[in-house]
């Protein structure tokens, strides 16, 4: 299965995670907005996909900058960050969503490949 998903950095350097809904797989962890890429799409369309029906925002795919990849079967997910978008979020889908620096929301519970993707997003943030 795979799965693109984006840390959105504000200009203070802060990145926004959402908590996905109790009901479903990995329900109450925090994540990052995105989801299933389907057959036939390139991530970066998924990724634009996803991000208009979870946050109401529109997203350039020009704007979406690999960070890395990660694994944990089934799941491969890619993840892009993204300094520029139109729109406020809005979490249409996630339980609460909350902004703060990547060291911050280290602490939070999260599915496995999100801890590795997270720490390398912080080291970006911290090098540009
Ligand atoms: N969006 C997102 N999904 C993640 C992350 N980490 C992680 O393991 N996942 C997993 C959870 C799900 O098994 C899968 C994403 O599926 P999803 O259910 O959110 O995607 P979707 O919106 O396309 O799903 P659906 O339409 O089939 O309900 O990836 C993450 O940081 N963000």
């Amino acid at each position: 299965m795979l799965v693109v998903a984006v840390a959105l950095i504000d200009a203070r350097g802060r990145c926004l995670m959402q908590q996905r809904p109790r009901h479903r797989r990995h329900g109450g962890l925090w994540e990052f907005p995105g989801g299933k890429v389907e057959p036939g799409e390139l991530p970066a369309s998924a990724l634009v996909r996803e991000l208009a029906e979870e946050l109401a925002i529109v997203v350039d795919p020009a704007a979406l900058e690999p960070v890395g990849f990660a694994t944990d079967a089934p799941v491969t997910m890619l993840l892009y960050r993204c300094h520029d978008w139109r729109g406020t979020p809005v979490p249409l889908e996630a339980e609460a969503f909350r902004w703060d620096r990547p060291e911050a929301l280290a602490g939070l519970p999260m599915p496995p490949v999100d801890v590795p993707l997270l720490a390398a997003l912080a080291r970006f943030v911290a090098h540009g």
